[in-house]
């Protein structure tokens, strides 16, 4: 291609003070103006843009984690497991995002750790709306979100309805598995008892998987899902040991000591229990 050729002889749009152009649809105006590093430090802009783009993938996840658990309420479960294939790449593209933040060394963010006063991801309200969508529901992490009443409804609705792995359960009981006291819940807003009789109906599903299968595809869809999001729970401390050490979070927590506790959460308990038992 040499340097003279002009695409508008090739039949390119070039003239936009009329019409929708790319950055109108979407709204770039608004994105690109939305960094404004508080240090000198010029690697500020790394972590801001590291923190908005995760936050617009988990945007996606919201939305599709939402989407699909409404799917598996109507029984429609190819768009589910669709849905939830997505999830899983989302989250393989977080996990990717962490060699680029890795590039900092804990000298250049000490420049201007200070400049973010008290904030922390621990205050990030879509990664707690994915964990209390997926099933994972500590509703002491609402109060960090006190503060901010929208928000606070927004978590509060999706507490209201059962999460992703109930609606597993559900579905499971619909198809004839006998799911004991998950069946009999009349409110959802705190993570579910672990059972020995959900573990003893996946068990089924995976000792016959041909009879099973859609039961089947859904309990591995739902543990790509789950570990996904640990590689990024590991891949988080790791990175957070390798820039700051044992020091406390600017949230408040012990820190690393934190993260590494949040390691052992388990969002499907019964579907990684079932692997020891097969
Ligand atoms: C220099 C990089 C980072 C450091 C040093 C760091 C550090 C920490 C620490 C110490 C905590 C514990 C809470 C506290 O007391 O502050 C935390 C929590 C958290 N961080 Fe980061 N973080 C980093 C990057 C990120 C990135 C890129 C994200 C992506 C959005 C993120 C999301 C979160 C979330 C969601 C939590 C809450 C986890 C939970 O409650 O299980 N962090 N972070
Ligand atoms: N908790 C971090 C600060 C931090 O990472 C952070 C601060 C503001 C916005 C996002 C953050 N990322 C993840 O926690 C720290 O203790 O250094």
């Amino acid at each position: 291609m040499s340097a003279s050729y002009d695409p508008s002889n090739d039949g390119a749009v070039t003239d936009f003070a009329r019409k929708m152009s790319y950055g109108d649809y979407l709204h770039l105006d608004k994105i690109l103006d939305a960094q404004t590093p508080k240090s000198e430090s010029p690697d500020e802009m790394l972590f801001i843009i590291q923190h908005q783009t995760s936050e617009l993938w988990m945007k996606l996840a919201v939305h599709e984690v939402s989407s699909a658990l409404a799917a598996l309420r109507g029984d429609a479960l190819q768009p589910a497991f669709k849905m939830l294939t997505r999830v899983a790449r989302i989250f393989e593209q977080l996990n990717s995002a962490w060699d680029v933040l890795r590039t900092m060394t804990p000298s250049e963010y000490t420049r201007f750790r200070a400049a973010l006063g008290q904030s922390s991801g621990f205050q990030s309200w879509q990664y707690r709306a994915i964990e209390f969508l997926a099933g994972n529901r500590n509703t002491a992490m609402l109060k960090a979100h006190a503060h901010d009443q929208a928000v606070t409804a927004r978590l509060e609705a999706i507490l209201e309805r059962p999460s992703l792995y109930d609606e597993a359960l559900l579905l499971l009981e619909r198809q004839g598995f006998e799911i004991g006291a998950d069946a009999k819940r009349s409110e959802w807003r705190t993570t579910r008892e672990e059972s020995a009789t959900v573990l003893a109906a996946w068990k089924s599903v995976y000792q016959d998987p041909e009879r099973y299968w859609q039961l089947y595809e859904l309990a591995e869809k739902l543990v790509d899902f789950e570990d996904y999001f640990r590689r990024w729970r590991f891949n988080h401390v790791t990175t957070v040991e390798r820039i700051i050490g044992l020091k406390r979070g600017t949230g408040g927590t012990s820190g690393v000591g934190y993260l590494r506790r949040m390691l052992e959460v388990e969002l499907f308990p019964e579907l990684w229990k079932v692997r020891t038992e097969l």
